[in-house]
């Protein structure tokens, strides 16, 4: 296949032999890499100094070191005919391509290069390789190359698009539950495979997770460009405001936060709202966000005070699950796997139920709700909800993996970014 990254055997190749060499329970377990045509691609160890790393750029793992060795250099028209684009994002597009020399379609994340690093571009690769062992996580494909313009990687193709299509924008009306309670234990399942190789996703948003089919029978999450291990020093951005906790939303200016899974677990509840509801519960997590702050004074309350409008349409276990998921306190937050503890119970009340039956009727009803309703790209509408402070700074620091600054462009200040 044109771009695969060769085989063991050929002296460059990315092999399972040399992904069984992270160490286990750092990446977990190694994924299955296929074979490639003999003889090519060539090496970009002969044509590549050292210097490529970057200056001051701290030390590459080995499998980054050893998967960069193997990536060619091609132009994408030479080897790919593009059929179609899935998606576009920060980084670049997502294509859906043919070879030219024949086989199965391939996606490609196509990143720009003036806005990637190869370090960054080699760290989601390598990390999307690492996950492809999960059911519930996107597998990248043993499929690489550089061009002029561009890093590219193989994926498997996800066919009905990703969660955002199931969604109406404007349409404050969430899916049926039995959708919501499929994604929602897949999810939990991939998360917590993350979680467990002290991998943090932080951008779980409706947009990165994939549909195999519209009834979300099989679903995975994508996009792992800026997973991270678990420690590392972040900073908040804005492009991931309202799926962001509080403790996020605080930072001010160059402040850093230590990455934990508590943060994943709060972005998977606020989407697993969104699911449920058609819209954000709020359009930022901090004061003086009007449907936050009624949040949090619930969270902070006694036990048995009424839920907010926005809640009350959840029934009581759900209610406590949402509770528990976002707790203000990320050291108090349930881990993802927990909600599969709910799944047997009601989430949405039956008067929700029979009006997500019958349609109009809650749309009427839902008019006066307080709501962000989400809009076109999935994002919440800007305007709704209180004011919405850029958590500025997209850098992370100190983390053992990467540098500040590095290839993470930020959004327009003032917006909520999350439109593409
Ligand atoms: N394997 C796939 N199969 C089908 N569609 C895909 C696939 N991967 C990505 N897409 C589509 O492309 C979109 C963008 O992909 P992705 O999130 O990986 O790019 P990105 O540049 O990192 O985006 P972002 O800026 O949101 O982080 C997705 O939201 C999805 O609609």
């Amino acid at each position: 296949m044109p771009g695969s990254v060769p085989s063991p055997g050929t002296g460059t190749g990315l092999s399972s032999r040399h992904l069984a060499r992270l160490p286990t329970g750092y990446f977990g377990a190694p994924a299955a890499v296929g074979t490639s045509a003999p003889g090519h691609p060539r090496s970009l160890a002969t044509t590549l100094p050292p210097t490529h790393w970057g200056p001051g750029q701290q030390r590459p793992l080995p499998l980054m070191v050893q998967t960069g060795q193997a990536v060619p250099r091609q132009e994408l028209e030479e080897q790919y005919t593009v059929l179609e684009e899935l998606g576009s994002g920060t980084y670049g597009r997502v294509v859906l391509t043919e070879p030219r020399d024949g086989g199965s379609p391939v996606v490609l994340k196509l990143m720009l290069k003036e806005n990637t690093e190869w370090r960054a571009f080699l760290r989601e690769y390598c990390i999307a390789l690492c996950l492809s062992g999960h059911a519930a996580c996107i597998r990248a494909l043993p499929v690489a190359f550089e061009s002029a313009t561009h890093f590219a990687f193989g994926q498997e193709l996800a066919p009905a698009g990703d969660l955002c299509t199931l969604l109406t924008p404007g349409v404050r009306e969430g899916l049926a539950e039995v959708l919501v309670k499929r994604c929602a234990s897949q999810l939990a399942e991939a998360l917590d495979f993350m979680h467990s190789r002290a991998l943090v996703h932080r951008d779980v948003k409706l947009d990165n997770v994939l549909l195999f089919d519209r009834e979300c029978r099989r679903v995975k999450l994508g996009d792992f460009g800026l997973t991270r291990l678990q420690g590392s020093a972040v900073r908040a951005m804005s492009s991931t405001l309202p799926y962001s906790p509080p403790e996020l939303c605080l930072l001010q200016g160059s402040d850093t936060l230590e990455l934990d899974s508590s943060l994943d677990v709060w972005a998977f509840a606020v989407l697993l709202f969104c699911l449920c509801t058609g819209c954000f519960p709020w359009a930022v997590a901090a004061s003086p966000d009007p449907q936050f702050e009624d949040f949090s004074a619930w969270q902070s309350g006694a036990e048995g005070r009424e839920a907010p409008p926005s809640w009350q349409g959840f029934a009581y276990g759900a209610q406590e699950m949402f509770r528990r998921l976002l707790r203000l306190d990320p050291d108090r937050r349930s881990p993802a796997i927990e909600v599969q503890k709910y799944l047997s119970l009601p989430w949405l009340t039956a008067q929700d139920t029979g009006a997500r039956l019958d349609g109009g009727d809650r749309q009427e009803a839902a008019a006066g709700s307080p709501q962000v309703p989400i809009t076109q790209g999935c994002a919440p509408a800007s305007g709704s909800g209180g004011s919405v402070r850029d958590a500025a700074g997209a850098g992370e620091q100190g983390d053992g993996s990467c540098s500040s600054g590095e290839g993470v462009p930020t959004p327009p200040a003032g917006t909520l970014a999350l439109c593409h």
